[in-house]
Order: structure tokens, then C-alpha cells, then sequence
């Protein structure tokens, strides 16, 4: 966390400098946002005029230690629109500041994305999802920022947004409707929900003490990672959709024998990842149709 001694690691000026690298190396011109989930990279692949570039390369960027996350940025287009993706996102628990996990929306948004998508892997609370099911993020609980582990703790530089964000739209209902919409289009609604997806710093995974107490918090999936991200978006005037996808079942019974771990999320999110892909394309091909308002919009960049 900064506070106004430590003052924040991602200043406005590092955020321009980054952005103004990023446009020098690009002739792409994002308006969409793609982060992708563990083992969820391949969802950059069906872009067109595709440009990696290396997350070790970029100035003040953080780099990916976690497998599954590949770490670079892929500015390509899908339907003919502009996107940039994240393979690869950052998380607390790799011990970076939530403000350096959160450093990429800044960018995107100082580089001119409207609209971001983010995607993630998370464990199944809520007893109606199976294995491999998609869930349209809701609404989120922002378990770490109760703790004070929050990526807008600090000075709060108006240029990015005001002090006090609104949170209780933070996912768009009109692009969660437009998801939904297309999800039936395509025949997967038996394995669409929509939900509540909740943060946990990790990295280890839920005891059945607290897989129980998150469920009666009223979570229907848990991951490490998402809220930061999301939260940041609506804070400087992003439009966000979340696509979280269940890669296991959550243990909320001391009698069952199976273990979660990262191999099997992954295989898992690998393994479904050309459903999400078809997901992902039409709704970037109609996003630009869907109005939205963004409370926090008008003291944003
Ligand atoms: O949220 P993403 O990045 O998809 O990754 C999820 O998968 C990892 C655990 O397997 C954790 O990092 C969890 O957050
Ligand atoms: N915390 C947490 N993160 C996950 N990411 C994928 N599955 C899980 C899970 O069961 N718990």
C-alpha cells in the first residue's frame, strides 16, 4: 500500500511515460481491453495483425512469475476492432503492490481503451456450477480490501478519478446482458451463470473453514485476482465485463477426497478456453452497439 509518506510507485508521470512508450511502439490503437486468467492466454490467438510486446520490455511494467501467465502485451484485431491483451496478469501475492497489479488498466486507459474484459480462473462456492462452467461476474467482494489492502489507498490523483468511486455498478449490466445474450446465441447457456466472484489475497487455497464463510458471505466463486483490476477500471471510467471461468470445485465438505491445485486449473481453463474465445469475439464484434454509464465518469482522464 502507498501512503502520502510512501508515496504511490505508479505515479501519473510513470503511468504517461509507459503509455507514451507503448504508442511509440504501436500503430495499434486499442478502444478493448483483454486480461487474460490463468491458462487463458490463448484467447489472444484468433487476432489478426497481431504485435507482442514483452511485459520485460516495457518501462515501469511488472513481469509474470506465475505459470499459465505468459507476460506480454498482444495488440491485435478481432472483427476489426482495436484490442490489446494481457497474457498474462499480475497478482498480490507475487508480491507486488496493488498498485503495480493495477498499473496496466492505467495504461490502457491513458493509451484510449473504453471497454475492458476481464477473465480469470476461479474455484465454484455456489453448488449449481460445474466444472468448466462460465460465470458473468455480477458484482464482486473485495475481501483483501476490507484489510486495507486496496489499489486506491493513498493520495487520490483526480486525473485517474475521484476520491469516493461508486462500486455498485461496477460490471456493466448492459454489457453483462449483452454476454448473457450471446452466451444463448451460441447454445452454452446450460453452462452460463451469472454470479459473485470473491477476492482472496492467496496464494494458497481455501481451507473448508473459509470456503464455507465465503459462501455464506454470498459468494458464488473465488479467485486471487479480478477486484483490483476491476475496481481501478471503474475508478478511471472503464466500461468492464468479468468472465470468470469455474476450473474446480470449492471443498466445503471435510469428507471429500479431492485436492485442488494450479496444474488441474489450468488444464481446466486450457481445456475450455475456445468456449470463452467464442464468447470474447462476438461480444467484441457488438460492445460497441451497448450504451453504458459509468457513474464515475465525469472526473475521469
Ligand atoms: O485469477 P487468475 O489470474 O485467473 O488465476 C487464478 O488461478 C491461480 C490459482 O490456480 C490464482 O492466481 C487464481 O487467481
Ligand atoms: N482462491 C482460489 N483461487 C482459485 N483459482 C482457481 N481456483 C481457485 C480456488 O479454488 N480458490
Amino acid at each position: 500500500m502507498h501512503t502520502k509518506e510512501n508515496s504511490c510507485c505508479c505515479s501519473f508521470d510513470d503511468c504517461k511515460l509507459t503509455t507514451e512508450w507503448l504508442l511509440s511502439m504501436t500503430r495499434h490503437r486499442p478502444k478493448i481491453a483483454i486480461v487474460c486468467g490463468s491458462g487463458l492466454g490463448l484467447l489472444a490467438e484468433t487476432a489478426s495483425n497481431k504485435q507482442d510486446v514483452r511485459y520485460e520490455d516495457i518501462p515501469n511494467f511488472p513481469v509474470s512469475t506465475v505459470p499459465g501467465h505468459e507476460g506480454r502485451l498482444v495488440f491485435g484485431h478481432i472483427k476489426g476492432k482495436s484490442c490489446v491483451f494481457m497474457q498474462g496478469r499480475f497478482h498480490l501475492y507475487e508480491g507486488y503492490s496493488l498498485c503495480k497489479v493495477t498499473f496496466p488498466v492505467r495504461i490502457f486507459k491513458l493509451m484510449g481503451v473504453e471497454t475492458i474484459i476481464v477473465t480469470n480462473a476461479s474455484g465454484g462456492l455456489c453448488q449449481d456450477f460445474k466444472v468448466g462452467d462460465i460465470m458473468v461476474i455480477k458484482d464482486h467482494i473485495n475481501l483483501p480490501g476490507f484489510a486495507g489492502q486496496h489499489p486506491l489507498c493513498g493520495p487520490n490523483d483526480e486525473r485517474f478519478g475521484i476520491r469516493f468511486p461508486c462500486m455498485s455498478d461496477a460490471y456493466s449490466k448492459a454489457l453483462r446482458k449483452l454476454a448473457l445474450d450471446i452466451t444463448t446465441e451460441l447454445g452454452y447457456s446450460n453452462f452460463v451463470h451469472e454470479g459473485v466472484y470473491c477476492m482472496v489475497s492467496g496464494p494458497n487455497f481455501e481451507t473448508i473453514a473459509e470456503a464455507r464463510m465465503l459462501q455464506i458471505l454470498g459468494s458464488d466463486s473465488v479467485g486471487m485476482s479480478t477486484v483490483p483490476e476491476v475496481t481501478v477500471a471503474k475508478h478511471c471510467g472503464l466500461r468492464v465485463l468479468g468472465l470468470s471461468l469455474i476450473t474446480n470445485k470449492v471443498s466445503l465438505d471435510y469428507s471429500r477426497e479431492e485436492k485442488v491445485n494450479h496444474e488441474e486449473v489450468l488444464q481446466i481453463s486450457k481445456m475450455r478456453a475456445e468456449m470463452l474465445k467464442n464468447v470474447l469475439i462476438t461480444f467484441i464484434a457488438r460492445c460497441h452497439q451497448v450504451e453504458t454509464i459509468n457513474t464515475n465518469y465525469p472526473n475521469a482522464v
